[in-house]
């Protein structure tokens, strides 16, 4: 009997899926996706978390079949690290706003309106379309697509690039050599030791305070997810009993502008939240707008290596902090907060950025996490803590903290660590 073929079992689940994940579609509202630039986009998110279950397995099966028809040659050689070259000088030339959307210009037209040579620019927005990122309709002819007037008309997204090109390609060259160099200091998140130390002499939050420029497009490229439901601050909110707290108090420690408090309060109105950070990142702040969270966010400038002025509260949060310091400092954090909580009362909760062991989640995802790991890691030498290592700061912070739990937040990029206090 002949074996079955991996090739067509792998194309039939694949053509069972995706009836299935249209139907869930269309059942939701949504329109079938298209790279058309006048069609609607679907909200995958509006289709609900089964289709977002079927999505996710679609795109690992999809890129099996595809890493299928491809040799391990082209399979490796494939990957270049040139790919965001022409998107980033297309944006350093204004280009994406160069072409308005909903009309075209050729290259002639861009040659002139950027002041690069014709063969140069056709080169970039040819190498770009290779990307879906413009098109020509017609030969010498550039037209949008959603992906290129997304770069028109999103900042965030352009900056992103941005970021990556200028600041995280340098260190990424230099990570092999951080390591040769550091080799025993590797992963300790000791930034001095990072391959973009080795790269510019600096760190990050040095070069970011040395030059206003790079820290705008710094802080605007942090926004770029803000929209892909993976990153979404709203997962906060089931990863905790929130509900339980009543009229409690959240202490939003190095809150930054206050993003996390902002949503959670959406969810529970009787919840109050105080967002503490640095003066210069409270005055970025914009005003709450939502009527019915206003009295409940306060802003108050604190420094988390100094003891926490906020006594008694419910809970001590922290998202995305810890990723940033190595267990020396982040045990000075915590100890900061002990004199003030209240025992078998105040706990720390910790948002953090984490990895999926692996096959714990699809592929594309474990990949999308396992990059924002290597950012972490050859921008600050830092990285995302795994289970074990959040007992063992625990218990170096302690004793008097009870770790209570630990756990990945399904679909999102998020692990909650939630210690009480005991006290000593
Ligand atoms: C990656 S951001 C996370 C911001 C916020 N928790 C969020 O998730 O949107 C890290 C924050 O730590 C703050 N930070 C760094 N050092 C600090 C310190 N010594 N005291 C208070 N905040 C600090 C930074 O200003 C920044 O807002």
């Amino acid at each position: 009997m002949a074996t079955a073929s991996h090739l067509i079992e792998l194309a039939n689940t694949i053509q069972t899926q995706v009836t299935e994940f249209q139907k869930l579609l269309a059942a939701s509202g949504q329109p079938d996706p298209s790279l058309d630039l006048d069609a609607p986009s679907p909200d995958f998110a509006a289709a609900g978390l089964h289709a977002q279950d079927v999505r996710s397995k679609l795109l690992d099966q999809i890129d099996e079949l595809h890493d299928l028809l491809l040799t391990p040659q082209e399979m490796l050689l494939g990957t270049a690290p040139t790919d965001f070259v022409s998107r980033h000088a297309l944006d350093r030339f204004q280009v994406y706003q160069k072409v308005p959307v909903g009309e075209t210009r050729t290259y002639t037209q861009l040659a002139e309106a950027t002041g690069l040579p014709l063969n140069v620019i056709r080169r970039l927005i040819r190498h770009a379309i290779t990307q879906r990122i413009f098109t020509e309709p017609t030969p010498d002819v550039v037209a949008h697509t959603p992906a290129s007037k997304l770069l028109a008309e999103d900042r965030n997204v352009r900056d992103y690039w941005g970021i990556l090109s200028e600041i995280v390609s340098p260190a990424a060259a230099q990570t092999a050599n951080a390591l040769s160099k550091w080799p025993q200091e590797s992963g300790s998140k000791k930034r001095e030791t990072a391959g973009f130390y080795l790269a510019t002499g600096k760190t990050v939050y040095q070069v970011l305070e040395d030059e206003p420029e790079t820290h705008n497009r710094y802080d605007s490229a942090m926004s770029a997810n803000r929209n892909n439901v993976l990153f979404s601050v709203d997962h906060i909110a089931r990863g905790f009993d929130w509900q339980s707290l009543g009229k409690g108090t959240i202490v939003d420690v190095a809150g930054g502008i206050g993003t996390v408090s902002r949503s959670l309060a959406k969810h529970f109105p009787e919840l109050n939240f105080i967002v503490q950070d640095q003066p210069e990142v409270l005055a970025q702040a914009p005003p709450v707008e939502d009527e019915s969270s206003k009295a409940r966010i306060t802003f108050m400038e604190h420094d988390m290596f100094t003891p926490q002025p906020i006594k008694d509260a419910d809970i001590y949060f922290f998202r995305r902090v810890f990723m940033e310091w190595d267990d020396d400092k982040a045990v000075q954090i915590l100890r900061n907060l002990t004199p003030g909580m209240t025992p078998g009362k105040s706990r720390v909760v910790i948002a953090d950025f984490y990895v999926p062991e692996p096959g714990e989640a699809p592929l594309w995802i474990e990949r999308k996490f396992r990059n924002s790991d290597m950012l972490t890691f050859v921008l600050s030498n830092g990285g995302s803590r795994d289970k074990e290592a959040w007992i063992k700061l625990f218990e170096k912070a302690g004793p008097g903290f009870v770790v209570k739990n630990v756990k990945p937040l399904k679909n999102s990029d998020m692990m909650i660590t939630e210690a009480l206090w005991q006290g000593e």
